[in-house]
């Protein structure tokens, strides 16, 4: 073999191209990262019992292959409410990307047109969703409801008008957790330089709130504003999932932010089976929280799942290489998930079933 390891090339390309899989793209984020922005990507709240747990709940399963089928290639596209998709995988929303890189939210958002993936922009973005909408990903808008509701409306009009196909309104979050990372490192503002871009306007940056006052008439509320479908993202409980399909939800995702916000709830794998039989197919359930491999993924859809959403990696490969980083991170999860999906005997996504998964 001639030429170095592509791992020994200096140039962004080399960078993403050396990494193995999700797991190396931590390894050699944590390296390039400024310390204090690298905890506070990989972070969770106060003993990060759920951040590991997340993880642990895709280990504990098994998969059981089907053999001898011919399946062939097997094909992986997916349309999600009425959204066609190269992979049942999406980018789950996070904030403040500039922290990874000078370009942010605009490298994310063409690595995930080049993958064909759907990105959930998150309203904490550190450049404005109209720059984001202008590098012609698929996007949905993650919001949190502002107690300012017309402040809200105006964020969603904006939305809406930069072509963003659907809401994400996070529900789990009517206070901060308590990341003690950030304690130590006494990070809690964002350095110079880097705000919320979408919170600015009149010469000042809005403070995000995180309220305990948003109830089930806001989402109402969103549902009378609003014909974009609504997505509920940090569901857990059979008896809220329920409720949002009677609030005319249109979607959830089965999540505890990545372990961010109340620290000992279950992994999130662990709450789809009940959370699918409360809505029993009146609509689709994304899952979020460990997500890693393409096994991962192919376990939590055939526990019920539509499709997953990944957070953390995507942050690691913007971290190493802007968008050929996050773009590698996107291919390396297609190619583990068509090579396990190979593997178990189905031709599609959808054709996976509950009994491939054993414990
Ligand atoms: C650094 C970081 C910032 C995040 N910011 C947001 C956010 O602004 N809004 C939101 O709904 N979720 C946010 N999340 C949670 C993710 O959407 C997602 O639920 C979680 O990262 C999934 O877990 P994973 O990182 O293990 O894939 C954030 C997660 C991380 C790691
Ligand atoms: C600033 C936070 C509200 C963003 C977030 O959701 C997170 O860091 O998990």
């Amino acid at each position: 073999m001639t030429g170095g390891h592509p791992g020994h090339l200096a140039s962004e390309a080399g960078r993403a191209l050396a990494l193995v899989n999700l797991r190396d793209a931590e390894t050699a984020a944590r390296q390039r990262l400024d310390p204090v922005y690298y905890d506070y990507f990989a972070g969770g709240a106060q003993d990060e019992v759920t951040v590991a747990a997340n993880e642990a709940a895709y280990r504990r399963r098994s998969l059981l292959p089907r053999v001898l089928r011919g399946c062939g290639p097997p094909r992986l596209e997916t349309t999600l409410l009425g959204q066609a998709t190269s992979m049942p995988v999406l980018m789950a929303p996070t904030a403040f990307h500039r922290l990874a890189w000078p370009e942010a939210e605009v490298a994310t958002a063409r690595a995930a047109a080049a993958a064909d993936v759907v990105m959930i922009a998150a309203m904490l973005s550190t450049v404005t969703v109209e720059e984001i909408a202008a590098t012609g990903a698929a996007l949905w808008f993650q919001l949190y409801i502002q107690p300012d509701l017309a402040f809200t409306e105006s964020l969603v009009r904006r939305a809406e008008a930069a072509g963003c196909r659907a809401l994400v309104v996070t529900v789990d979050s009517p206070a901060l957790g308590r990341n003690e990372r950030g304690d130590r490192n006494d990070f809690h503002d964002l350095p110079p330089g880097v705000f919320c871009a979408n919170m600015g306007g009149a010469g000042h940056v809005r403070q995000v709130v995180l309220s305990p006052e948003i109830s089930w008439s806001h989402v109402d509320w969103l549902r009378g504003i609003t014909t974009l479908p609504i997505l509920l993202k940090g569901v857990l409980h059979p008896a809220d999932a329920r409720l949002a399909v009677e609030h005319g939800v249109d979607g959830l995702v089965v999540s505890n932010h990545g372990g961010r916000q109340l620290d000992t709830t279950p992994a999130s794998l662990d709450r789809l089976e009940p959370v699918a039989e409360a809505v029993a197919g009146r609509v689709p359930l994304l899952l979020d929280g460990g997500v890693r491999r393409g096994t991962d993924v192919a376990k939590a859809l055939a526990l019920g799942a539509a499709a997953v959403a990944i957070g953390r990696p995507v942050l690691w490969g913007l971290a190493i290489a802007g968008e050929p980083g996050v773009r590698r991170v996107l291919d390396l999860l297609r190619t583990e998930l068509a090579n396990a999906l190979t593997l178990l005997g189905v031709a599609a996504p959808g054709d996976l079933t509950r009994e491939q998964v054993v414990s």
